[in-house]
């Protein structure tokens, strides 16, 4: 029996009236760019905020894969802008997106549209990033069911034109469950299941008293902090939300994965020394390549 291929799908009638599509940020475009040849065999994208990780996250899978051709042949792809950067390794595309939820949709656009004209199917894209903790221990991996706003609501509200449209963050629970069945066989790793908040601020957004501006006090912040806590987030950020939407409505599986650098009832401050903070952000990394391994066939757990 065949099984169907997944598509990615954009849903814009104007894409197919369009003679040339120039993805501006990325560098990239259908007339300059033979994207089915350059891009037609990814299966897993891989996106977080700093460039430095993504490209770190490419070398480390193409070690990882045991892949032949050298170090040296990972490029920046979109090197000829620095809006993000973007690395492949066999079937594997690793993408920074800066931070917060303008930055990363507008990522997202170009990146969906990029697989879409590629031709590319049976896509997985996870976001491996960092976060802060709610009543965790620092360094633990959450892996999201549910991403949540700030009222830990289930939705993402974009505003188009002059309305507001109030979309889904619901992501792939079979895929979580994978992801969390995967690090039980690593030694030694911290991960859970559970709701993340995404927000529109680093500092008032997240209840932080430590920012320029702060309005509320500190039992006002760790009110909010319990309330997020007792509705069932376990972690805080500033993409999911978006991420969730987009990918969801674009047939996308997709996945977030945060390592959490401190634990928000106990401090505003990231204080790790930057050892440990390197040291953290490879966990994500870590699960996911095992995770891309098994499912490429390879042994489950090389590292
Ligand atoms: O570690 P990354 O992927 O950048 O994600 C988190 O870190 C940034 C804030 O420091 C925000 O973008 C937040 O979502
Ligand atoms: O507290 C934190 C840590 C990392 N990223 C966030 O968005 N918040």
């Amino acid at each position: 029996m065949t099984a169907w291929k997944r598509f990615v799908h954009v849903k814009n009638p104007y894409l197919d009236t369009m003679d040339e599509d120039i993805l501006y940020h990325l560098d990239l475009g259908t007339k300059t760019h033979n994207l089915p040849e350059m891009f037609g065999d990814v299966k897993f994208v891989c996106v977080g905020g700093s460039p430095n990780r993504m490209r770190a996250f490419a070398l480390f899978m193409h070690k990882e894969l045991g892949l032949v051709e050298g170090e040296e042949d990972i490029k920046d792809i979109c090197a000829g802008t620095d809006r993000y950067c973007m690395f492949k390794t066999g079937p594997v595309l690793s993408i920074s997106h800066g931070m917060g939820v303008p930055s990363i949709s507008i990522m997202l656009h170009e990146l969906i549209k990029l697989l879409h004209h590629a031709r590319c199917c049976d896509v997985t894209i996870i976001r491996i990033g960092t976060s802060g903790g709610i009543g965790i221990a620092p360094g633990s991996v959450v892996i999201t069911d549910t991403a949540v706003d700030s009222f830990f609501k289930p939705q993402f509200e974009q505003v188009i034109l002059d309305n507001v449209v109030t979309r889904s963050t619901e992501l792939d629970k079979e895929l979580a469950e994978e992801l969390f069945n995967c690090s039980k066989k690593i030694p030694n790793f911290p991960a859970l299941i559970g709701h993340t908040m995404c927000t529109y601020d680093f500092y008032e957004g997240q209840g932080r008293l430590d920012g320029a501006l702060c309005s509320f006090s500190r039992e006002k912040k760790l009110d909010y902090l319990k309330r997020a806590y007792e509705a069932g987030v376990r972690n805080i950020e500033m993409e999911s939300t978006v991420f969730a939407a987009m990918c969801g409505l674009c047939g996308l599986k997709a996945a977030v994965v945060c390592v959490t650098l401190l634990d928000r009832l106990d401090c505003d401050q990231i204080t790790l020394s930057h050892d440990v903070l390197m040291e953290y952000q490879r966990r994500p990394q870590l699960l996911i390549s095992n995770f891309i391994k098994k499912k490429l066939g390879l042994c489950d757990q090389i590292s």
